[in-house]
């Protein structure tokens, strides 16, 4: 089975989107007309350099307004698919699209549009060529697959064959198992596209938001176990018109539309095991069980100042490892490291983001699976020299530079803590913090459908719906990934301006990844009263905010009151009700947050989310600095 891309769903120039493409390890890609045209070079020329590259050029598309038209129209439509031959025959393919007419003169009427092709037909096959025909969503009278394949059943020529496009036709609901009527040698080309649920005009969505299989809320894998089901055995080809994708960096687009290609294949052949597809034999998605630790790059003064921030949220330094100058810091089940080390990984990532988690370490039953998975699946494996002595423990490269090791039980990972750590004492107790709730990274909104492909596709998470921030100078769009039983709760954030909290953030550490750390406890007034005891300092809430609390809950007088006094935001929903405490920006604005669910309360709070970050911007303007270090009392 063979892989490919069609050239407008890379960003670059000509040379740039095919350089990516081979990077990224599709066997060859559909040349879009407009990507050629605006190349400086001839076709006989293109397709050399194609081949050269050890790609193949899959289809040739589009051709537009062929069937159905009235002379003078129809003759000159034959004409201009006489010039393309000969362009698709110099490139050296054999196959071009044609969509469905959008033309204002089409007559439409299905007989006439078969007899047009059957014609057509004829010219194709006097010089070796093959059509296909697409179902255009937005086609003047063909705008469904069904119809389409009707045209292309009684234009009954060898050299013309029906083309699919999952966009077409799941965004318009047709049921995708109407696919498995049709001959599978009759389906010359298949193209593949995600897009999100969005209410909106057909062409619109489709020319702007598609998005790579899993990136979106389509039934990509109904779809294409439809396909499979007729013995389909051409190119599994991705054609993703979107407006990111078309500023983003064409290897990155690239290399994640591979990967989700592979997830997407390795997902239809779980679903449904008997159809014939050549999968690269992979571990299933990764359960993920939490986050096992975070760890800081930090140094000098500002170790010294994450340390006592630390030490107010109740963690105690724990142990120091053996050989590293590397310490643990514990609380309940979270473990935090601070790595001062002045060589190797961790010291550069804190000389290009400043004091930074630059390494996490996710629980899972099998680390040496996940990495498979994760290297399959095109990510780089992460390696540093160790002491011999030590644990290998696998880790990969996650976006945005930072690591993710994986820890398990089985292979004695876990034990690392014992086997490396010295000096060790239990962990604190001190302000009731259990685990780790929530890990928020931030990244700039181009990013963030490369960064929800890159966990969904690793590990079996859900998504969430994306919600609005409303920051006061911008809007910052979130969306939760949460494994099944929520021991992994993660959240993207992605920024939109530099003016935004989450955008300064970025700007000022350099893209750094995570900017927020959300710790769980039982009792958040009794975690409260314990931090202020370890001399915790709180984000101050403007009290017009707990005015607002009271008109738009039912919470009594007493809860309020102590809500106020201890800045402590709250929200419910059908299931629960959520507490929230945040300590003060540090380090380029990030920020540690302490949270209560109760009663099964899914979500993160973020009706409240606008006057968390209006109060952290205000004490950054109080401050004079953008970088406010924590006030310990
Ligand atoms: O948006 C379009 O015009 C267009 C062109 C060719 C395709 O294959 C397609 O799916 C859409
Ligand atoms: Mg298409």
């Amino acid at each position: 089975m063979k892989t490919s891309i069609a050239t407008v769903s890379i960003s670059g120039n000509f040379a740039e989107k095919l350089e990516a493409i081979a990077a990224a390890g599709f066997h060859g890609l559909e040349i879009f007309e407009q990507d050629f045209i605006a190349h400086d070079a001839n076709p006989r020329e293109v397709g050399e350099m194609i081949r050269a590259m050890g790609l193949e050029i899959t289809i040739f598309q589009p051709f537009r307004d062929f069937e159905g038209l009235p002379d003078p129209l129809r003759a000159k439509a034959f004409d201009r698919a006489e010039h393309k031959f000969d362009l698709i025959q110099e490139l050296g393919t054999d196959l071009m699209l044609i969509c469905s007419s959008c033309h204002p003169e089409a007559i439409g009427g299905i007989d006439r549009a078969a007899a047009d092709f059957h014609e057509l037909g004829e010219l194709a096959k006097k010089r070796g060529l093959r059509v296909g025909y697409e179902a255009l969503a937005w086609g003047r009278h063909v705008n469904d697959h069904r119809d389409a394949w009707e045209i292309v059943r009684r234009a009954d020529h060898e050299n013309i064959g029906l083309i699919l496009d999952s966009y077409h036709t799941l965004a318009r609901k047709i049921d995708p198992d109407t696919i498995r009527r049709i001959p599978g040698d009759k389906i010359f080309f298949v193209h593949f596209a995600d897009a999100p649920a969005i209410d909106m005009d057909l062409l619109y969505r489709s020319r702007h938001f598609r998005n790579m299989p899993g990136e979106g809320d389509l039934d990509m894998i109904g779809f294409t176990r439809a396909v499979m089901a007729t013995g389909y055995s051409g190119p599994i080809s991705l054609e993703i018109f979107n407006d990111q994708f078309r500023g983003g960096q064409p290897k990155t687009i690239a290399k994640d539309g591979y990967r989700s290609l592979l997830a997407l294949i390795d997902d239809v052949h779980r679903a449904e095991p008997a159809l014939a597809l050549t999968v690269p034999d992979m571990p299933a998605r990764i359960q993920a069980k939490g986050l096992s630790f975070i760890e800081f790059a930090s140094k000098g003064q500002d170790a010294e100042t994450l340390g006592a921030l630390l030490s107010s949220l109740g963690f105690t330094a724990c142990a120091d490892h053996l050989t590293l100058d590397l310490t643990l810091w514990a609380q309940g089940d979270i473990r935090i490291l601070v790595n001062r080390e002045t060589k190797g990984y961790a010291s550069s990532a804190f000389t290009l983001h400043g004091t930074n988690v630059c390494d996490i370490g996710i629980a899972v039953e099998d680390a040496k699976e996940a990495a498979e998975r994760a290297q399959l699946l095109g990510a780089d494996l992460f390696e540093q020299p160790i002491d011999p002595e030590h644990l290998k423990i696998p880790a990969i490269h996650g976006q945005s530079g930072g690591i993710l090791h994986y820890i398990d039980d089985k292979t004695g990972l876990s034990n690392v803590w014992d086997l490396e750590f010295t000096n060790r004492a239990d962990p604190s107790q001190a302000a009731g913090l259990t685990r780790v709730d929530h890990m928020g990274h931030t990244m700039s909104y181009e990013d963030m459908l490369s960064w929800s492909l890159f966990y969904t596709t690793l590990f079996d998470l859900k998504k969430s719906a994306m919600v609005d921030v409303v920051d006061p100078d911008g809007l910052v769009r979130s969306q939760a990934l949460e494994s099944l039983d929520g021991s992994l709760r993660i959240t993207l954030n992605g920024a939109e301006t530099h003016k935004t909290m989450a955008g300064r953030f970025l700007a000022e550490s350099s893209n750094a990844s995570v900017q927020h750390i959300a710790f769980a406890t039982d009792d958040i007034f009794a975690s409260a009263q314990r931090l202020e005891a370890c001399g915790f300092a709180p984000l101050p809430i403007a009290r017009n905010y707990y005015a607002d609390l009271a008109a738009r809950f039912d919470i009594d007088a007493a809860t309020l009151a102590r809500l106020r006094a201890q800045n402590i935001l709250y929200d419910e929903d059908a299931r629960g009700k959520f507490f929230q405490l945040y300590s003060r920006p540090f380090a380029d604005g990030m920020f540690f947050e302490i949270v209560q669910r109760t009663g099964g309360y899914e979500g993160y709070g973020g009706p409240n989310a606008p006057f968390r970050i209006a109060a952290q911007k205000r004490l950054m303007r109080q401050k004079g600095i953008p970088n406010v270090r924590p006030q310990m009392s």
